[in-house]
C-alpha cells in the first residue's frame, strides 16, 4: 500500500526553477532514498512535505490529501540544544506535543539501551561523540510515533568510519521496527545500503532520472558475493548521476548480471 505518494511536485523561487515535476512514492514500512547531486532541491522536497513552503502538484497520504504533518523529521545536524541534558533532548518532541516531561521521560528512558545511550540520559550533548549525539537525534525523531520518518543526510557530517557504523546500526534499527522513511543522501554506499528503492534525482530543475529496487538481502552482508553485487549496483548509480541523458531501464539487471 502505498503511504506516500507525491505527483508531480513543482517549486521554483522566483525565476530559479528547482522542482520540476517529481512524481515518487513510500510503501508502508518501505525504506527508500532520494539521492542527488547537491543544490538538486532535496531539502526544498522536504520543506513542501513538511508544509514550511507551499509548491504545486498533487501530495497524498494514505490516499488522502497530504494534511498536517504525518512526518517525524530529522534534519542534517543533530540539532541538539546544548543547555538540555541528552534525555530532555529526546523528549522535546514529545513536549511539543503536550506530553508532559515527566511523562516524556518515563516514555523514553527504556529506549536508551537500545539506540546504544544507556547511561548517558544525564550527559550534556558536548558530552557525547557524533555517531552518539546522531542517535540521540535519531531517538528523539522516532519516539514522536508519527506514521513515517524524513531523514535528511542524517550522517552527512560524520567521520566515514563512524559513518559506516551508523549505517549498519540504522539498518538493524530498521529491520527490527519496519518504520517507513525517505532518506535524502549524496552518499550512493549509504542508499544502497539502507533502501529498499532509490530515486535518482538530476541536477536543478530536479527530475527523477531513475528508480532502483535494490536486489540486496537483508539482513545486508559483508559477504564476498553481495559486496561485488552492491559495488556493481553502486557504480551503476554513479554512472547515471554522472551521465543522466543516458537510458538505461534495464539498471538492477545490470547489477545482477555483473554479479553473478
Ligand atoms: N528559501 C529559498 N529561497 C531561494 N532559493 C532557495 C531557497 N531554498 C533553497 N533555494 C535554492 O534552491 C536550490 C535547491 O536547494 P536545496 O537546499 O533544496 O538543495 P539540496 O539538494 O537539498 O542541496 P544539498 O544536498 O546541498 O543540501 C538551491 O539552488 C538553493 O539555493
Amino acid at each position: 500500500m502505498k503511504r506516500l505518494e507525491l505527483r508531480d511536485i513543482s517549486k521554483s523561487f522566483g525565476a530559479l526553477e528547482v522542482l520540476a515535476g517529481i512524481s515518487l512514492h513510500v510503501a508502508a514500512g518501505e525504506f527508500v532514498s532520494i539521492l542527488g547531486p547537491s543544490g538538486a532541491g532535496k531539502s526544498t522536497l522536504f520543506q513542501l512535505l513538511t508544509g514550511a513552503l507551499k509548491g504545486e502538484g498533487d501530495m497524498r497520504f494514505d490516499g488522502a490529501p497530504l494534511d498536517g504533518s504525518p512526518f517525524a523529521f530529522m534534519p542534517q545536524r543533530d540539532a541538539l540544544m546544548p543547555w538540555r541534558r541528552v534525555i530532555d533532548n529526546v523528549t522535546l518532541g514529545l513536549e511539543v506535543q503536550g506530553v508532559s516531561r515527566r511523562a516524556a521521560r518515563e516514555q523514553v528512558a527504556p529506549l536508551f539501551a537500545e539506540f546504544g545511550l544507556a547511561g548517558f540520559e544525564r550527559s550534556w550533548p558536548a558530552e557525547l561523540s557524533g555517531g552518539m549525539r546522531q542517535r540521540a537525534a535519531l531517538l528523539r525523531t522516532v519516539v514522536q510515533q508519527r506514521d513515517m520518518l524524513l531523514l535528511d543526510e542524517p550522517f552527512g557530517a560524520l567521520d566515514a568510519l563512524t559513518r559506516a557504523a551508523m549505517q549498519r546500526w540504522l539498518e538493524g534499527m530498521w529491520r527490527r521496527h519496519r518504520w517507513t522513511a525517505l532518506l535524502i543522501t549524496h552518499d550512493v554506499r549509504e542508499a544502497v545500503y539502507l533502501s529498499d528503492r532509490i530515486y535518482l534525482m538530476s541536477a536543478r530543475p530536479a527530475r527523477i532520472i531513475s528508480e532502483i529496487a535494490v536486489p540486496l538481502q537483508r539482513p545486508r552482508t559483508t559477504g564476498s558475493d553481495a559486496a561485488r553485487q552492491a559495488a556493481a549496483l553502486e557504480a551503476d548509480i554513479l554512472d547515471t548521476l554522472l551521465n543522466p541523458g543516458v537510458d538505461r531501464a534495464s539498471f538492477p539487471q545490470t547489477a545482477q548480471r555483473r554479479s553473478s
